[in-house]
């Protein structure tokens, strides 16, 4: 995690020594009083704390009414309306996340009026998705120009706003910069910019609605276990968003040993990976996480972290299965928590790579699909007992970086 300030003595430092000393208590009460004063750093370690035990019903309730007391900043409104769509701390009510979302880009947060349009074009509303995205990079934002120039290559028509404000995002240091532009420079100009059409009031309830309905499936692969693909569930430029949000926080996966209980790199998974923490979500990776846990027809709070894959040249992930062994003294407690994880949900984010089929060899099936596409699979049968039928891979990587999006999904929350 990063904090604003290299003072050892700041609250947030001082706060994550606490914590790790055990003296949980402190931490958080440290973190809630700095935060009440406007303190982002010790808001982001806060909340980054409530993705771990003890005491996590706790610290999330802590953290909301440090929100809710805090001044207000674009920081401090992601955060908040996360926890609002999610039901971190009282009732989960994406409307009412979505509406305050967009009062705060009423009121100029380029952020949110970035999320809510790309919240639009995930509920397949592209006129408003457009006309909010050319608001927000109008205001400055390169994920907003991103999305358009993105948006401009799927349709083959570019936002002018996308156009006239390429220049400096070529140079923003956006990591897709260079190839969105030269995919998006030849296109033909659309009429722009985009006013959004109708009410706002209930374009919000649509979007809020459309997040969890998942269209049927392009194709049953295998009932037992149950394996579906999907065409098309998400835009490309969430999934472009996804993939640069996660990439600072990809690190050498790691694989679990069930014989010594240790956690290590192996050639068994080479490729980078991120589980994205609680800091780092927003409403649109919780909207792509949400939509993934439906592919899997299971609440999103099942789910476990959202990971961030990516495999370079010859990198893999070789055959294994995503249930978890129950090796005397070890996933006990984690079992007895939440169950076994029943299902798994997979989006590709791009296509700019060969090979990285997911394969089931006992099946003789394999899953190779575009940006946007998904697949899900369970991996328990239908009495529940682990179905070793799923056993499964990700095919070495020929050329090119595979990304993909990945959910695993628990019998409980
Ligand atoms: O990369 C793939 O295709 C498979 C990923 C996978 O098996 C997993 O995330 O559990
Ligand atoms: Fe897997």
């Amino acid at each position: 995690m990063t904090v604003s300030t290299n003072d050892p003595s700041a609250p947030a430092p001082t706060a994550l020594r606490e914590w790790r000393e055990g003296r949980h208590s402190n931490a958080i009460d440290r973190l809630d009083n700095a935060a009440r004063a406007g303190d982002e750093a010790a808001l982001s370690l806060l909340v980054q704390l409530c993705g771990h035990e003890p005491g996590m019903a706790e610290t999330r309730a802590r953290a909301f009414a440090a929100m809710e007391a805090m001044p207000d900043s674009m920081m401090r409104n992601r955060h908040r309306a996360y926890f609002q769509a999610a039901g971190l701390a009282g009732p989960a009510n994406w409307a009412l996340a979505l509406q305050d979302r967009y009062a705060q880009a009423e009121k100029g947060d380029w952020l949110a009026h970035t999320e809510l349009g790309l919240l639009a074009l995930m509920a397949g509303d592209a006129a408003t998705g457009t006309a909010w995205l050319e608001q927000a990079a109008q205001a400055g934002s390169g994920l907003a120009i991103a999305a358009l120039l993105r948006l401009g290559s799927d349709t083959g028509m570019l936002s002018p706003v996308a156009r006239e404000t390429g220049g400096g995002f070529s140079r923003s240091g956006h990591p897709m910069a260079q190839g969105l532009i030269s995919r998006a420079q030849p296109l033909p100009l659309a009429d722009g910019p985009q006013t959004a059409p109708g009410e706002v009031g209930p374009r919000l309830e649509r979007i809020a609605e459309a997040i969890d309905t998942i269209p049927r499936a392009d194709e049953r692969m295998s009932d037992a276990p149950r394996i579906e693909r999907w065409d098309d569930v998400l835009p490309g430029a969430a999934c472009d968003y996804l993939t640069v949000g996660a990439s600072p926080l990809l690190m050498p996966a790691q694989i679990h040993d069930p014989k010594t209980g240790e956690t290590r790199q192996d050639p068994y998974r080479t490729s980078l990976t991120a589980a994205i923490p609680e800091q780092a979500m927003d409403l649109v990776s919780f909207a792509i996480k949400t939509r993934m846990a439906a592919l899997s027809n299971r609440p999103v709070d099942t789910g476990e972290a959202l990971a961030v894959l990516a495999y370079r040249p010859g990198e893999e992930y070789r055959a294994h299965f995503d249930f978890i062994l129950d090796v005397p003294g070890e996933a006990t407690h984690d079992l007895e928590r939440r169950g076994q994880r029943v299902s798994t949900s997979l989006i590709r984010l791009n296509s700019e790579f060969t090979g990285g089929e997911t394969r089931f060899p006992r099946l003789d099936l394999a899953w190779s699909g575009g940006r946007g596409s998904a697949l899900s699979f369970d991996n328990v049968s239908a009495d529940g007992q682990c179905d070793k039928a799923s056993l499964h891979t990700g095919e070495p990587v020929k050329d090119g970086v595979k990304v993909i999006a990945s959910l695993w999904l628990r019998e409980r929350a």
